[in-house]
């Protein structure tokens, strides 16, 4: 018999799978603090959430029968992920659930805004019949930029077009070819700050959406323009957006998300008179909560009886007969793989793996997976991609995987490369595993080097002139930025080159512009490897 606690409100239709399986004893315990779920986690087999459940470290380690946590829903962001593979915890979640809900979600706040409806409820319940304050807006002939085509963003866009609205979509996923299939423009964020005169944001708050639409951004924006955010709070500066409301330059936003939940009552989004929010109600229909406890309900009881699953958000175990040779590859290409996707612009539509040298004769699928992990994770959230799903994530966005393999391998034992082909360009990581040496990045596009893939990291491109390290040098140390390791590498005296730099710490965006603007500097990117 296998235990399952239940510890957050959870659709009864939607468990009733569980409820009513004879090998599953189930029981509901909601609103218990942490200390009361370390107390009783110990006799469970299996723990079932929605977002309110923190699932600390210190409840998994209580929980010593533990085999899976469920989420009903599409967010892990309240499960430490890292403790749960650590402990070989599975976590599943229930992405495609709630998608259609959370998208008539957004519109209901796209409505509500373009209308002051619920300003309009407030005055006409208090006795004012005031039909001047609140004339509105259509949303026929206007522009949408829709940040983030995924599932949520390609429904809301789908609807968009019904009421007559141009579809701007931004996405590193979206290609020519499948934005003129959901009818949308392929745009830049740039496009959409300019031409939107709504925005509303999908994707996951990762450190690269994190203030997506900021004070920079707020500084050219279209006037007039309308903000919703039904993903997660902190993709839109919330004080960078009420303050360019107060300049007259943003009409209004509708947040159901906030970047702390919940807000604090001197949060300024909710004495704002040109502000409408909800309190995270994006999945809360009756339909999407049955939805998201069934698919959730399904994985869980095929886990506990050790049966095929999807959805896993985590580590999944690998076959023991490949884990020897290809387990110390695995951090390395999590790590190519994210190197890749960073250094690439433009939709992702290949990645080709190469594994050549011993690697050749071994099945590398696994490690694969964990390269794919390391490309997708950049854009999808690391809580969200791991080896388990990255190939099908990689399938359902069109990215085509293709390996290679060889037996040459340019005198290393072995050697691992990724190729991202994108709408824009080619890029090349290789690496290899140096004896006594550990990880090392090997090569970067044409360029042989030997670098640490830990930290943070500036890939520079510039031309091979006298003076140029020093320049390099001498800006970063100006703005108290510590070189560690420097690796240069070139193909002809005087030609392209590239310079990588180990730094000490994160290297703030203004300083990366002005190394950039250095003569004969070409590109400068930061590149982050956790
Ligand atoms: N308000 C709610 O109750 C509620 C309900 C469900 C989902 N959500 C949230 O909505 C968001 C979208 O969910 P989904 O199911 O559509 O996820 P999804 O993974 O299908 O789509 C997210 C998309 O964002 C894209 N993306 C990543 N980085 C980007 C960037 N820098 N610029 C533009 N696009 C980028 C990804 O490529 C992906 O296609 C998630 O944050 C999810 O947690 C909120
Ligand atoms: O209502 C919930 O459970 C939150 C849903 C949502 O934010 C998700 O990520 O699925």
């Amino acid at each position: 018999m296998f235990k399952v606690l239940v510890s957050d409100p959870i659709s009864d239709l939607g468990i009733s799978l569980l409820v009513e399986a004879s090998d599953i004893s189930i029981d509901k315990k909601t609103g218990l603090s942490e200390d009361e779920l370390v107390q009783i986690i110990g006799e469970y087999d299996a723990l079932l959430v929605r977002s309110q459940t923190r699932v600390t470290e210190r409840i998994m380690t209580a929980g010593k029968q533990l085999k899976v946590i469920g989420r009903a829903g599409v967010g892990v962001d309240n499960i430490d992920l890292e403790a749960a593979t650590k402990r070989g915890i599975v976590v599943i979640n229930a992405p495609d659930g709630n998608t259609i809900t959370t998208c008539e979600h957004t519109f209901a706040m796209m409505m509500a805004l373009a209308r002051h409806i619920p300003q309009a409820y407030l005055k006409t319940v208090g006795g004012e019949w005031d039909r001047k304050s609140f004339v509105g807006v259509e949303l026929r002939n206007k522009v949408l930029g829709v940040l983030g085509m995924g599932r949520i963003g390609s429904e809301v866009a789908a609807r968009a077009k019904a009421f007559g609205m141009t579809v701007l979509g931004y996405d590193p996923f979206l290609t020519e070819e499948r934005a003129e299939k959901l009818g949308v423009k392929l745009a830049s964020v740039e496009d959409v700050v300019r031409e939107a005169d709504f925005i509303t944001v999908h994707t996951p708050l990762t450190p690269e959406t994190r203030h997506m639409i900021g004070k920079e951004q707020f500084s050219r924006i279209k006037k007039g323009v309308r903000i919703i955010n039904c993903a997660r709070g902190g993709i839109i500066d919330e004080l960078a957006l009420v303050e360019a409301i107060d300049a007259g330059i943003v009409a209004g936003a509708a947040f159901d998300v906030f970047e702390e939940e919940p807000p604090t009552k001197e949060h300024p989004f909710l004495s704002h008179p040109k502000i409408i929010v909800t309190p995270h109600l994006g999945a809360s229909t009756v339909e999407a909560q049955e939805n998201v406890a069934i698919d959730v309900s399904e994985q869980l009881l095929h886990i506990l009886r050790g049966e095929p699953y999807k959805n896993a958000v985590n580590m999944p175990p690998v076959p023991a007969d490949v884990l020897s040779k290809l387990e110390p590859y695995f951090p390395l290409g999590v790590k190519l793989g994210s190197f890749a996707a960073q250094i690439a612009s433009g939709p992702v539509k290949e990645i080709v793996v190469g594994c050549s040298g011993e690697l050749a004769d071994v099945d590398t699928q696994p490690l694969t997976r964990y390269i794919v992990q390391g490309v997708l994770a950049h854009h999808l959230g690391s809580d969200q991609v791991n080896a388990v799903n990255s190939m099908h994530l990689a399938k359902t966005r069109g990215v085509n995987i293709v390996v290679n393999k060889s037996h040459a391998s340019k005198g290393f034992t072995n050697l691992v490369s990724v190729t991202l082909r994108t709408d824009k360009e080619e890029r090349t990581v290789a690496g290899a595993l140096l004896n006594g040496f550990g990880a090392r990045i090997t090569q970067i596009d044409q360029y042989p080097v030997d670098v640490a893939p830990e930290g943070n990291l500036l890939l520079i491109s510039h031309n091979d002139k006298p003076g140029i390290i020093g320049r390099v040098g001498t800006l970063l140390g100006s703005n108290d930025v510590n070189i560690a390791t420097m690796q240069v590498g070139r193909k002809l005296v005087g030609g392209a080159a590239i310079m990588v730099l180990g730094v000490d710490k994160a290297v703030p965006k203004d300083v990366i512009a002005q190394v950039a603007d250095l003569t004969d500097l070409v590109t400068a990117k930061e590149i982050q490897l956790y």
